[in-house]
């Protein structure tokens, strides 16, 4: 097993909190239209400011303590076990890739100290459809079903958040969630062990500092502490609205405007999952919603392995993506008060869909 690292590294200074948002209306079909917006409205302070919070009442209450387990399970088995499903043998990168191999989220950071386990949506929709390597039944009775549940129910989520964040930038209800009738989402799990050498030997880097790649991140963790989040100073919206992806989801992704603020601690809240926004959401929105820088450091103290089960939920692989929300959204006047959707970018932007996006994002060609 490859050593964990131990990297001194400034603690999260801020106080948070992050938003907490109760998005219940959202959630179910018989909320009224009046709780429904107060969600909405919540969402946008949210996403102009943070692009992170946490959310409650979102119905993945039993499931998500499930997942953990079937996350820490899946990590327990022989490493011989693991290795039959690794990722390097999968066409799309899916399965497991150990300690070492763990995909570098920052450039500079150097390696991050992660297991992953990677599963993605299944079929042929697009070219990143395609078949999950699954540990076989008799190592893991249940595992698959469970798994393929949460992966239903995230995605679930994923349109019922998207229905307020539409709501909430002046935009039909539908806009987005139309645009995940079969969207390119993966499930990633993470087992970030332990560093070793007690308490006073430093923080062990668990994931280095990035912004996630696509549209909107449902993020399960379990009760390690260790995610960390990169405040703005700017909290009026409109923040810098790139022109086109730049390769790799890396440090400086939407957030290179340099307004960035202190490291603030995201720590488990029971009940509650957290949500962020990715580099796809930026672009779209013209600069509106926020991209944020967030990353993973293993406090010695805990002196357990963390485990968290990351849900990326893009869009449809062919879904237009003009920055401003292009046509659809000028027509309604999309501008949802202060801030304006339209803010830095509806001007003449070349054609781009989220897939094209995103694998330009992963640094993937694509023609
Ligand atoms: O493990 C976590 O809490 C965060 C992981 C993450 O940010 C990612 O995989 O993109
Ligand atoms: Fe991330």
């Amino acid at each position: 097993m490859a050593a964990v690292d131990a990297v001194p590294s400034a603690q999260p200074t801020g106080s948070g909190p992050l938003p907490v948002i109760d998005v219940g209306p959202l959630t179910r079909g018989d909320a009224d239209a009046a709780d429904k917006a107060r969600s909405a409205a919540a969402l946008r302070q949210a996403c102009v400011e943070w692009g992170f919070f946490y959310i409650t009442n979102h119905g993945l209450e039993k499931q998500v303590p499930e997942m953990v387990a079937a996350t820490r399970a899946l990590f327990d088995l022989p490493e011989a076990e693991k290795a039959a499903l690794a990722a390097s043998l999968s066409p799309l990168h899916r399965g497991w890739t150990g300690l070492g191999g763990a995909h570098n989220c920052s450039s500079e950071a150097g390696p991050d100290t992660k297991e992953s386990f990677l599963l993605g949506a299944e079929g042929s929709a697009s070219p990143m459809h395609g078949a999950n390597p699954w540990p076989p039944a008799p190592l893991l009775p249940g595992w698959q079903g469970r798994v393929r549940a949460y992966f239903a129910a995230a995605l679930d989520l994923s349109r019922a958040v998207s229905r307020g964040l539409a709501l909430a930038l002046g935009l039909p209800e539908s806009f987005f969630a139309d645009r995940m009738r079969d969207p390119v989402a993966q499930l990633l799990l993470l087992r970030y062990p332990a560093p070793p050498g007690g308490a006073r030997r430093g923080r062990g880097r668990g994931c280095g500092e990035h912004t996630d790649c696509g549209f909107l991140t449902i993020l399960a963790q379990d009760d390690v502490p260790g995610l960390e989040v990169r405040r703005r100073r700017g909290t009026t919206g409109g923040g810098a609205a790139p022109a086109a992806p730049a390769a790799c989801c890396g440090g400086g992704g939407e957030d290179s405007d340099g307004d960035l603020g202190e490291w603030v601690a995201a720590p488990p809240l029971p009940g509650a999952l957290l949500v962020n926004l990715g580099d796809l959401a930026a672009f779209w929105s013209g600069g509106v919603v926020r991209s944020t820088l967030h990353r993973v450091f293993i406090d010695d103290a805990a002196g357990r392995a963390r485990h968290s089960c990351v849900f990326f939920c893009n869009c449809d692989f062919d879904a237009e993506v003009r920055p401003g929300f292009g046509a659809e959204a000028a027509a309604k006047g999309a501008s949802g008060g202060g801030g304006g959707v339209s803010a830095g970018g509806s001007g003449p932007a070349a054609p781009m869909t989220a897939g094209k996006y995103i694998l330009e994002k992963l640094g993937i060609m694509y023609s």
